[in-house]
Formats: C-alpha cells, structure tokens, sequence
C-alpha cells in the first residue's frame, strides 16, 4: 500500500482533531479567550519558534540532495523570515518588548515539545523529523481554514484576527501545501512497519501541540 500523509493523519484522527478544536482554538475565533492566555502562549510561542527553526536547521543538515535540502530551507525560512518576524511584531503590540522576550522563562511544555521534535530528528532520519515538524507546519495552515469555515468565527473586531491572518496567508498555506507534497512521495514508499513508527512520531508531536494549547489556557497557575 502506498501510504500518504492522509493516512498520518487517520491513523491519530482523534488526538488530531482534539489539537485543530481545542478550546483555546474555539476562543481564538470567536474572540473570547482571555487576554493573559493569549499573552502567555504567545511568549511561548516564540521560544517554541526558535527552538523549531533549530529543528528546520536540523532537517537540512540531514538532507542529501538539493530537493530535500531546499523543501527543509524553505520550512526554515517560513519559520525565521515570515512567522518570526510577524511574531516579534505582533508581540510588541500586545506590549511584549523585546527586552521581555530575551527574559522569559521556558515553561515545561514548551521545553518537551521542542526537545521532542529535536530528539526525534537527531536519533532519527530525515523522514522522522519532518514527521515530527508536520503537526506545527499543516495544524495551524489547518486550523486556520477550519476557523475561516465556522460561522461562529468573528473576524471584525476580534483582537486575534491578526493571529488567523499569519497561518491563512498565502506564504504559510503554501509551506503547509507543499511540505504535505513532499510527505506524500516520501511516505508513498515505505514499509507498514516502519509506517506504524512514523504514526508513534506523528501521534506524539500532536499530542505535545495539544499540551500547548492548554499550557495557554492554565496560564494562570503556570505564570512567571
Ligand atoms: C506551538 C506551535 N505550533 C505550531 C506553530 C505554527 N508554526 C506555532 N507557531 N506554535
């Protein structure tokens, strides 16, 4: 059988949809989530996106040719040149200086989710570690479109509209549209076996996406 990213999916199509529907995705469109969530998960998050460009990093010095090389260059520049930068601004406006962010404390959850991705790549191969990034690349490409298709969804005056901007912008769904490319012909050719190894992978990366999300909304008795 030739396998897809699809069939990554199906295979931990629960835990998945408990990460793309997650409360703190809910309250995100529909403009209710508390502020100080949303604050602290976004100084996370940016501690996350360093260690995740580390990860990208990762990914092409295990590359061995010029396509694999070049699909794990250009996860690194969404990270660094779009995400990132976008991040730093939009931090600044929910008064995060940069001062802030040098300073933050990394919390637990940010810590086994980035060192997970990290350690599935080092012991792993390159397959493994884009498995391993997958969740973070396609979630938030899904979780925007699903946002955009919900009609309890507020976009005028909802202060995380900006947020859904940067993963329905076209720089990111083309990221998220082509490393799902690039999953489907590499998984097209392996074994079940080692099938099932990549499902634990892709199973664990998304249930550490999950533990973010819930970081963020148990900000309080997690604060600084
Ligand atoms: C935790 C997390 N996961 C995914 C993404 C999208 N790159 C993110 N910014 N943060």
């Amino acid at each position: 059988m030739a396998y897809s990213f699809d069939d990554l999916k199906n295979a931990c199509a629960a835990d998945w949809q408990a990460y793309i529907q997650h409360d703190f995705v809910r309250r995100l469109g529909t403009g209710t989530l508390e502020p100080g969530a949303f604050r602290y998960y976004l100084q996370q998050d940016y501690l996350f996106l360093q260690h995740f460009a580390r990860a990208y990093a990762l990914a092409i010095y295990k590359s061995r040719n010029m396509a694999d090389l070049r699909q794990a260059f250009d996860g690194l520049k969404a990270i660094v040149d779009t995400e990132l930068t976008l991040h730093v601004d939009y931090c600044r406006q929910w008064g995060i200086s940069d001062h802030d962010l040098a300073r933050l404390p990394e919390d637990r959850a940010t810590m086994a989710y980035t060192r997970y991705v990290l350690d599935a790549g080092n012991r792993g191969d390159l397959l493994d570690m884009h498995v391993a990034l997958a969740p973070c690349l396609v979630g938030y490409g899904e979780i925007a479109n699903m946002l955009n298709s919900e009609s309890t969804t507020v976009r005028a005056d909802n202060p995380y509209d900006a947020w859904i901007a940067i993963y329905e912008s076209d720089a990111f769904q083309s990221a998220m549209h082509s490393e799902i490319e690039w999953l489907d012909e590499r998984l097209a050719g392996v074994t079940e076996q080692r099938f099932e190894e990549l499902v634990g992978i892709f199973r664990d990366a998304t249930l550490l996406e999950i533990d973010f999300w819930q970081m963020g909304l148990d900000w309080r008795s997690r604060s600084q």
